[in-house]
């Protein structure tokens, strides 16, 4: 397998050697914080090890409940939100079909999959229960917490949808869930409801849980390969678990970051070139959003997908406040190439790409856009991966879970915890009057 690489030579422009050399020891000081567990947030690490430690009796049993999914259901529900939903949304976007749920079944490797429980829109979960009608149904609900409202009320209406349509018993066989081993209202419930359950770690936070049942289960039911996913991780724990900067290509993405962060860059925007990188883009933001915006610090993390964005965000990356930094995630191989034929009389103009393909024009608008950007005076760091594939979406994972550690650390904030996310909750909670204690 061709190796994942980062090419920063189109930040040295904005940044010198001598930034990056200082960073040197400190950076060797997180890794052996990180490694030895004495940092803020050590309780929650187990991502750190995961992909060589991971449950597999657990792992065993993700597997053959989607082979069951997957016989006896034509649509599959995932109720969850945050580190509950993206990082499966995220694989199984990128690594399935494009349009997954309207190819027809033998296409398909699975069941229709829809995401449900991020949001509290009536007219989205009316639309998804249209949806679904008359369909064989499975449900997945994913809650750490066990409590979380949004996919809580969603599933309360699922539950009693399932129990109409299957009764109880057919219902409780259809229903999977994904929480904490012992605590948590889902917990309960799935306990009395005999629901299979599978495990969110103690120490591993939602947006740390991709690589968990909370992400492989469903991955498994879109019929990603698994072990593909895993070997991945365990290559990158290993590629990524060097201590020197010069060797580590997460920390040195870690290190850039925050330099350029002292440099007034403090919004970063991971960029993709294929539209089935977008619910990466979402991950992402989760990521490092929830890691590092804390104590009036962080850098913003935005996502856009371009050549599309370019005709809506283009003008203010280029020309705009020159606050950005990009990342871009080029994917360097193509599938599926579509070669351009010349037409009579060239009434578009394009003859002139004659016998060129579609991603040869993309490659040429991201290396166009790449050098004006970095000409308008933003900062642009390239991931190289070289395929779109199992694989290298674990291997991503890890890289952007671990630098993302390391750059919280750099930052100087605790990049596990989330104190802020319960500001929002406390006021809508008072508003709808939920009573005391509860
Ligand atoms: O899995 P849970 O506990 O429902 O949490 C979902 C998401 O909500 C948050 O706790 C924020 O409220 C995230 O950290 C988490 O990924």
């Amino acid at each position: 397998m061709r190796d994942i690489t980062l090419d920063y030579s189109n930040v040295l422009d904005f940044i010198s050697q001598l930034e990056m050399a200082r960073l040197e020891e400190t950076v060797n000081l997180y890794h052996r914080m990180l490694h030895n567990g004495t940092g803020a947030g050590s309780d929650f690490l187990g991502w750190l090890d995961l992909p060589n430690s991971y449950d597999q009796e657990e792992f065993e049993r993700v597997k053959a409940a989607a082979e069951d999914i997957r016989k006896k259901a034509g649509v599959f529900l995932v109720v969850g939100i945050g580190g509950s939903y993206l990082g499966a949304r995220a694989a199984i976007e990128m690594l399935g079909h494009c349009f997954y749920n309207e190819v027809p079944g033998d296409k398909r490797r699975g069941p229709k999959i829809y995401f449900v429980g991020q949001n509290v829109s009536s007219l989205y979960i009316n639309s998804l229960l249209e949806v679904i009608e008359g369909q064989d149904i499975c449900v997945n609900v994913i809650s750490k917490s066990g409590t979380t409202t949004e996919p809580a009320l969603v599933f309360r209406i699922l539950k009693e949808y399932m129990d109409n349509k299957y009764g109880r018993v057919e219902a409780g066989k259809r229903i999977y869930a994904t929480t904490d081993k012992s605590k948590g209202a889902l917990r309960l419930l799935s306990e009395q409801e005999g629901y299979e359950t599978f495990v969110v770690p103690d120490n591993i936070g939602g947006r740390y849980s991709v690589l968990t049942s909370v992400g492989l289960l469903p991955m498994a039911v879109a019929g990603i390969d698994l072990n593909e996913v895993m070997r991945g991780a365990q290559v990158a724990a290993k590629d990524l678990g060097v201590s020197s900067l010069n060797d580590n290509m997460c920390y040195q993405y870690a290190a850039l970051r925050n330099i350029l962060y002292d440099k007034g860059k403090t919004i970063e925007v991971l960029v993709n070139y294929e539209s089935s990188l977008f619910y990466l883009g979402e991950w992402f933001k989760q990521l490092f959003g929830e890691s590092e915006g804390k104590d009036g610090k962080g850098i913003f993390p935005a996502s856009l997908n371009f050549t599309t964005d370019l005709h809506s965000m283009g003008q203010y990356i280029q020309d705009g406040r020159r606050n950005l930094f990009e990342t871009v995630i080029n994917i360097e191989s193509s599938h599926n190439d579509i070669v351009i034929k010349k037409i009579k009389g060239d009434m578009d103009g394009l003859n002139y790409l004659e016998g060129k393909t579609i991603s040869f024009v993309n490659k040429k608008a991201m290396e166009g856009t790449i050098a004006a950007h970095v000409e308008g005076g933003v900062p642009n760091l390239i991931i190289n991966v070289p395929d779109i594939a199992a694989y290298y979406f674990g291997y991503l994972v890890y890289f952007f879970e671990k630098a993302c550690a390391m750059s919280g650390y750099l930052l100087g904030v605790n990049p596990f915890n989330q104190p802020g996310v319960e500001a929002y909750k406390k006021n809508m909670f008072k508003l709808l009057g939920k009573p005391k204690g509860e």
